[in-house]
């Protein structure tokens, strides 16, 4: 073996343990900083050089290209003597194209590194269908996304058109039928438009913003009976007027519906209705004819479809054309934003069905029990997209990310020896941030053991935070239900932080259930406390920032020594812009895009309560709850193990800014002894949160009944 570095004395004795360990299945559970990576990179140095395991024998799985491509660059960097390739990485003036064909090529020079598999889930899995999917299926397959891919590892294989664009064809298909396109029509007004949506005892609440029901033809009418006629009319292609002005001699009033072909007035009378006999007598002196309809009737909908037939179809000319094609085009022009939020709903539904593995059948079953219209229809309208989008796919040869997983899982179901195979061949399986795993990867996983390979994952189950995505923190935090006769060693040192910045992390993390304890520790005193800072306004923050970041300079912090974070991008964009105007230069991430980094100094920003702030609890639609439940303390939990990773980021210096009178209620969870709070004086006026008294959901105020059980609530329990 040449060129390689095992450095076991460089390692702690928990990690040492961890390397040498010889358990078939072996979780690393550790906390941030506490070197995961750093121990993941000496076990595949060690099996290579001191157990002498041939590097084909050996998969290293990690979620992203990056985290593979940083892999990888430690250990050429391990190997590489001359130190040359250390040197490119930090040129600036090179692009990441350059640098990915150097990787290439230093990788091919060493031969151990360039024989490990060293992927992510995805194109490990690809690998294998590509080889072997023809046993299967078609193994000429086409990749589609979200997005056309352009430059990744796929782009070649990518198909032309995006998941997107298949939907929206499939869907203005659909629509060439008119029944489809006006039930379409009917979601997107009554959901989206009007936003109708609770419902109690089957009646149904007024919309939000206003009086009216939007009907199909785009009138604004004053109830649900009525939106009913007008819709039956539209649906027929009968021309009427809403509200027409008559005026017989000098009595002037409005019926509800003119429908001229017909010479035909309508007056539907609800509970609410004025008396109607004057206005009957007017219309039978003026010999005109005003026929009603009553609420009662529109209880059956199918009787009441055949009494509007009755009232007035017979009174058409014999030749109407009661129906016309409609066209997608006319028919949504001022609704091609709501197209696009419904798409992309059933996109989101597509992607969980696959992760949760449940048959289409079964999702509409379920939906169509749910109480609430909104999501019945929703499922209607989908489940056929759904499924035709899937023939489409499968007719083409396309597969989407979890299609390369699922295929996989097959094959080696269908295939045992093919399965085979790969067990016997890959005796060490490495995974990386095995917090994060979904369902399917762990299926995957599994079908690639037996009882002679080692399983080594490592993760930390306080930085799980794709569960929005699919990834499920069960896993890691029952490690050994799911893998029989696992250990378990935990790291507890944090080499990155200063002992404030961890004894705060700790502290805020302990307000989480769903969790494995663990005592993390720092090795470094504090220099400084941890700034919280709550300017009157963003401009005040902007300000006090700048300073800080002068300050920092001052004692040679440089652009890569400060990092800010954020829980959503548009929370930097007014630091992002004073910034350019002073020329100041850092780098601004997501938290979810931080995993990984480490900096001298990190700000933290957007610490406000509320929406928009951090946390930042967006309840999953109902929509989404027919295939996977979510409830608000599990997204709350996800919310504070985020606020955990942006605090571990920083070494020494850490900020967190917010807003003067609407602090985070995080910020309470950080002891005073961790702090030093500037600003006027800091005080903490965060309200209690609403929860429903039966589902535990978050409710916004003044809400009478839970929106997402239907529960009355007692308002002021
Ligand atoms: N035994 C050790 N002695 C000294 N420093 C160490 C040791 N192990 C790790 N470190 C250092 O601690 C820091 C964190 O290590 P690493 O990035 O591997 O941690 P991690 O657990 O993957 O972090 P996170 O999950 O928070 O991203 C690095 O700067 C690393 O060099």
């Amino acid at each position: 073996m040449q060129n390689t570095k095992t450095n076991l004395s460089g390692l702690s004795e928990k990690q040492r343990q961890a390397v040498v360990s010889e358990c078939k299945r072996l979780l690393v559970l550790a906390g941030a900083g506490s070197g995961k990576t750093k121990t993941l990179l000496q076990k595949l140095i060690y099996l290579i050089e001191e157990k002498g395991v041939n590097p084909n024998n050996i998969l290293a799985i990690t979620f992203t290209k990056n985290a593979a491509n940083e892999m990888l660059d430690r250990l050429i960097i391990s190997a590489d003597d001359t130190e040359e390739y250390v040197e490119i990485l930090a040129d600036k003036n090179r692009t990441s194209k350059e640098k990915e064909t150097e990787r290439y090529f230093f990788a091919k020079k060493h031969k151990w590194i360039d024989n490990l598999t060293l992927k992510t889930f995805h194109s490990l899995c690809y690998g294998i269908i590509r080889n072997f999917g023809v046993n299967e299926f078609d193994n000429k397959f086409k990749i589609i996304g979200d997005t056309k891919a352009t430059d990744d590892e796929f782009a070649k294989y990518s198909a032309t058109e995006t998941a997107f664009e298949v939907i929206h064809k499939i869907i203005i298909e659909n629509c060439e039928s008119n029944e489809y396109l006006l039930n379409l029509k009917r979601y997107i007004l009554d959901y989206m438009i009007d936003k109708i949506h609770i419902e109690k005892d089957n009646s149904l609440l007024l919309p939000k913003d206003g009086k009216f029901y939007t009907t199909l033809n785009g009138d604004k009418v004053r109830s649900k009976s009525e939106q009913y006629i007008a819709d039956w009319l539209y649906r027929h292609s009968i021309k009427f007027e809403y509200e027409p002005i008559v005026n017989f001699r000098d009595f002037n009033f409005r019926p509800d519906f003119f429908i001229p072909e017909a010479n035909l007035y309508l007056e539907h009378v609800s509970d609410k209705s004025y008396p109607t006999k004057g206005k009957e007598q007017q219309f039978n002196k003026a010999n005109k004819l005003l026929v009603k309809t009553f609420e009662h009737q529109t209880k059956d909908s199918a009787l009441f479809n055949l009494t509007l037939d009755r009232i007035v179809k017979n009174r058409l000319p014999s030749n109407y054309h009661f129906s016309t094609a409609l066209s997608f085009e006319e028919e949504f022009n001022s609704y091609h934003k709501e197209v696009k939020d419904f798409l992309r709903q059933t996109m989101r539904v597509i992607d969980m069905v696959k992760v949760e593995n449940l048959p289409t059948k079964i999702i509409l079953e379920n939906s169509q029990k749910d109480q609430h219209e909104r999501v019945r229809d929703f499922y209607k309208l989908s489940v056929p997209i759904i499924e035709q989008y899937r023939s489409y796919c499968t007719n083409k040869s396309y597969l989407d990310f979890n299609d390369m997983i699922t295929r996989t899982i097959s094959l080696f179901k269908n295939h045992r020896e093919i399965a085979e195979k790969f067990r016997e061949k890959y005796e060490y399986i490495l995974v990386d941030e095995f917090q994060d795993v979904n369902n399917l990867q762990v299926e995957l996983i599994k079908l690639l053991l037996n009882d002679n390979n080692q399983l080594f994952c490592v993760g930390d189950d306080w930085q799980s935070i794709y569960g929005f995505r699919g990834s499920n923190v069960d896993y890691i935090v029952n490690f050994e239900r799911h893998f029989k006769n696992s250990e378990t060693i935990k790291l507890s040192m944090n080499y990155r932080s200063s002992e404030h910045i961890v004894g705060a992390s700790n502290e805020v993390i302990k307000h989480n259930k769903f969790k494995v304890d663990k005592d993390i520790r720092s090795n470094k005193k504090s220099s400084s406390k941890i700034h919280i800072y709550a300017g009157k306004d963003e401009a005040e923050n902007i300000n006090y920032v700048i300073d800080q970041i002068h300050k920092l300079k001052d004692k040679g912090y440089t652009k890569e020594d400060i990092l800010f974070l954020y829980r959503r991008s548009k929370m930097f964009s007014p630091y992002f812009e004073r910034f350019k105007q002073e020329r100041i230069f850092v780098t601004g991430k997501t938290i979810h895009a931080s995993k990984g980094l480490e900096a001298k100094a990190v700000f933290i920003i957007g610490l406000t309560e509320g929406n928009g702030g951090f946390p930042d609890i967006w309840m999953e639609d109902r929509i989404y709850q027919v295939i996977k439940e979510s409830n608000h303390n599990l997204l709350l939990e996800e919310e504070r193990r985020l606020f955990y990773v942006a605090i571990t980021r920083a070494k020494d210096d850490l900020f967190i800014i917010t807003e003067k009178g609407n602090e985070s209620s995080f910020l309470k969870e950080i002891p005073e002894d961790f702090t030093f709070k500037t600003s006027v004086p800091f005080k903490s006026v965060i309200e209690e949160i609403k929860l429903c008294s039966k589902c535990n959901n978050r409710l916004d105020e003044g809400f009478a009944f839970c929106p997402y059980c239907g529960e009355e609530q007692k308002l002021n329990e």
